[in-house]
C-alpha cells in the first residue's frame, strides 16, 4: 500500500499553514538544489501533509527564480503523493469574481525562462500533459471547497505569463477574447509539467484575486489590492485544506487518471545509450521506471 502524503505548495501571500500536529520545518536537499524554503511536515487527522511556500517565507523568489525543479524534487523525495497548488490569479471571466476559487483544469504555457523538464541530454523522455491536472485530486478539492461555504468553478483555463510585470491591456483582451483563458498567474506552469514528469497527482486551485486589466469596471492590477483579496480569502484556503485529508484517506489508490504512471512508455534513450549520471540524478523522481 501506498501512504498518501499531501503536500500543498502556497503562493502568494500564503507562507505558512496552521492546525498540523507534529508539525516540523525540514531542509530538504535534491540533485536540482534546494527548494525555496524549508518544508514544513505533520499529520493533519492521521494523514501526512507537507507544506511549501513557492516563494519561500518572507517572499524572495521572482515567478521566474522559483526553483521549481528542486521544489518538485523534494515533494517526491519526502514521499508526497498528492500536490495541491493553491494560487493568487487573475479572472478574465465576469462570473469568476474576486473571492471565487477555480479549480484549473487546463493551461496555456506562455512562461520562457524557465527549466521545463527534469530530463534532458542521456535521458530524453516525453510525458503527455493533454490534461495536466489529476482530475480526482480535483474533484477532492472541489467538495472541499464546496463543503467549506467557497463560490467555486470546476474547470478553467489559466495562462502562465513569465511576469514579473502584469499583461498588458492587449495582452489581456487577447488572453480573454481569442484564446479563451479564464484566468492568469506566473507559476503553475512549468510545476504542473514536472509534477507530472514526477508522476505526481497534481491539482491547481486559484484565488481569484482581481479582473487583471480588461474590465471596464475595475482599474489595472494592484499588488496591494492583490494581497488585500488575497488576505480577506485566507481563511477559506484554510478551511479548503483542512478538509482534504479526511477526503483522500490514508491510502493512496492507483491514481484513476494515470498520473502516478506517466512515465510508463516516455524514456526514449536506449538503456546502453544513457548517461549514468543523469540516471543517477534522475532516481529521485524516476526511480520506479528506472531501476
Ligand atoms: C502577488 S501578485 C503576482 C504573483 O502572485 C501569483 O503568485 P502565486 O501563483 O505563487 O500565488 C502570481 O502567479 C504572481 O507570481
Ligand atoms: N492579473 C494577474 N496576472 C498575473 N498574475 C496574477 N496573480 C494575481 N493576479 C494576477
Amino acid at each position: 500500500m501506498t501512504e498518501t502524503m499531501i503536500a500543498v505548495i502556497g503562493g502568494s501571500g500564503i507562507y505558512d499553514i496552521d492546525g498540523l500536529e507534529n508539525a516540523e520545518w525540514i531542509d530538504v536537499e535534491t540533485p536540482w538544489g534546494a527548494p525555496s524554503d524549508q518544508i514544513l511536515t505533520g499529520t493533519l487527522d492521521g494523514v501526512k501533509m507537507a507544506f511549501l511556500p513557492r516563494h519561500g517565507r518572507g517572499h524572495v523568489h521572482t515567478p521566474s527564480t522559483v526553483p521549481y525543479q528542486a521544489n518538485i524534487a523534494a515533494l517526491k523525495q519526502i514521499g508526497v503523493t498528492d500536490v495541491i497548488s493553491v494560487s493568487a490569479t487573475g479572472s478574465f471571466r465576469e462570473e469568476m469574481a474576486p473571492g471565487d476559487f477555480v479549480i484549473v483544469d487546463q493551461f496555456i504555457d506562455r512562461t520562457f525562462a524557465r527549466e521545463k523538464s527534469f530530463f534532458g541530454p542521456g535521458l530524453v523522455a516525453h510525458v503527455s500533459v493533454a490534461h495536466p491536472t489529476c482530475g480526482h485530486l480535483s474533484e477532492a478539492c472541489e467538495t472541499a471547497a464546496k463543503a467549506a461555504g467557497i463560490n467555486v468553478h470546476r474547470g478553467g483555463t489559466y495562462l502562465a505569463m513569465e511576469g514579473p510585470q502584469f499583461s498588458t491591456l492587449a495582452e489581456s483582451k487577447m488572453y480573454r477574447e481569442s484564446w479563451g483563458c479564464d484566468v492568469i498567474g506566473m507559476t503553475n506552469m512549468p510545476e504542473a509539467k514536472l509534477a507530472r514528469e514526477a508522476e505526481l497527482c497534481y491539482a491547481s486551485v486559484a484565488m481569484i484575486t482581481d479582473y487583471d486589466s480588461w474590465h471596464p469596471d475595475h482599474g489595472e492590477v494592484d499588488v496591494s489590492e492583490i494581497i488585500r483579496v488575497l488576505m480577506g480569502n485566507a481563511d477559506k484556503g484554510r478551511n479548503l485544506v483542512r478538509r482534504l485529508p479526511a477526503l483522500l484517506g490514508n491510502e493512496h489508490k492507483d491514481c484513476p487518471h494515470g498520473c502516478d504512471h506517466a512515465l510508463e512508455f516516455a524514456i526514449l534513450t536506449a538503456p546502453e545509450k544513457r548517461d549514468p549520471a543523469m540516471v543517477e540524478k534522475l532516481s529521485v523522481v524516476a526511480g520506479r521506471v528506472l531501476t
